[in-house]
């Protein structure tokens, strides 16, 4: 039986513009935990949208089950690679970010909302879809980590988050570079014609080490559009640039890098006493709390119709896939990559350890999933 509020919703889904949240989801390593941690979060916030997930083919049927279970509606990609033989230009460990190019094929939603696996959502962020159409919008990133050391603006410690601090030398250097987004989140409009140039142009393209990062800030340079860092607080920035973060205003925390993810907290990291891991546990606490969709009631109450139709279509076009498919891909190669792979020094000495301390209660999230990853 379908109950009054389901009913109520799903009339409210159809007047509703097509939107969606979006993430990207590769192999069948923990990365799912993150995507439950945050469909709770967007649930939690009253985020009024879906949260698609991009998966890969590796991605095991027992995590794309979880995820519908949890609302989540399963998209699955065809892997994106930069051009062969060249894989070697992009940090090994990115390589397959490179698919996240898929979702301009998405294009049964007019506008979205894209967020890594590894951020979670602390305020709702459903406005950010009204942004006026035609320009690229996301968050500046923070050049200060070792994660940067292969580049000029490391070398010469200049950050765009303060660039007053060191300027840009431009006799030596020349103009100074474009202002560069962190990929974790922004909002993007779906469309073939982008999709396909998109690809076209990835062909002709050389890898670079932040591989589909780099790429989409070469792509999307000239309409990139700012917005306030309270929307992605990539977490260097508390201890790079805390005279720029106001913390009880931050609505997204991406928790980028490796060894600082949510759900491989552990427990035995030092500076869990530092102000900023307070407030965010102050704010963060309240997460741990939010319901898992386990009972028929809950289901009815917040999965929509056309999450069930989006999802039996999507399993359509895989058993036809799987028919037809001799596809050939790379297995999501950093799941359990060393940090090493990534940028010669490990996240632990790079960041210290006491941010670890607000991961946990996202962590918490996702601890029903203890057994996933054994
Ligand atoms: O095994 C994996 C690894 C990654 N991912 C997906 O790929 C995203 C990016 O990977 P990481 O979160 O491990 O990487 P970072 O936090 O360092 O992310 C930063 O660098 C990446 C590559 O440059 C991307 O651009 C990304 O958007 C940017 O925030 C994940 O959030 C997740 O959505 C998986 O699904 N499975
Ligand atoms: O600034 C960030 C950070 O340094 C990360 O370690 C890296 O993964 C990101 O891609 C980058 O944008």
């Amino acid at each position: 039986m379908v109950s009054e509020i389901s009913i109520k919703a799903v009339a409210k889904s159809l007047d509703s513009p097509k939107r969606c949240y979006v993430t990207f989801l590769a192999g069948e390593g923990d990365y799912v935990k993150g995507v439950v941690g945050l469909v709770k979060g967007l649930r939690k916030v009253g985020s009024k949208y879906p949260l698609v997930v991009a998966v890969l083919p590796d991605v095991p049927e027992r995590h794309r089950q979880l995820l519908i279970s949890q609302g989540c509606i399963i998209r699955e990609i065809e892997p994106v690679y930069p051009p062969e033989n060249q894989t070697q230009f992009a940090m090994a460990y990115y390589v397959i970010t490179y698919s996240k190019l898929r979702i301009w094929e998405f294009v049964e939603y007019e506008k979205m909302i894209y967020l890594d696996a590894d951020t979670q959502v602390y305020d709702n962020i459903d406005h950010l879809f009204d942004l006026p159409n035609g320009y690229f919008y996301a968050v500046m990133d923070c050049f200060c980590e070792k994660t940067w050391s292969h580049t000029p603006q490391y070398k010469i410690g200049y950050c765009q988050q303060c660039p007053d601090k060191v300027s840009w030398p431009a006799d030596n250097l020349g103009p100074p570079p474009s202002l560069y987004f962190n990929t974790g989140m922004f909002v993007a409009e779906p469309s073939m014609e982008t999709a396909k140039r998109l690809l076209e142009t990835l062909a002709i393209t050389p890898p670079t080490p932040f591989s589909e990062q780099d790429f989409l800030n070469m792509f999307f340079k000239d309409i990139y559009k700012p917005i306030p860092l309270v929307y992605n607080l990539v977490l260097a920035m508390l201890w790079r640039h805390p005279e720029n973060i106001e913390l009880e205003k931050v609505k997204v925390v991406h928790y980028c890098a490796a060894g600082l993810k949510p759900w491989r907290y552990t427990g035995k990291e030092p500076n869990k006493d530092r102000e900023d891991i307070k407030m965010l546990v102050k704010n963060g606490g309240i997460y741990a709390m939010t319901p898992l969709l386990t009972t028929n009631r809950a289901r009815q109450q917040h999965l929509l119709p056309w999450f069930r139709r989006s999802n039996s279509r999507c399993l359509q076009r895989r058993h036809k896939r799987a028919e037809a498919s001799k596809l050939k891909y790379v297995t999501a190669p950093f799941a359990t990559c060393s940090p090493r792979v990534r940028g010669g020094s490990t996240h632990g000495e790079i960041y210290g350890g006491g941010v670890f301390v607000f991961s946990v209660f996202v962590f918490l999230l996702s601890d029903e999933l203890k057994d996933e990853n054994n």
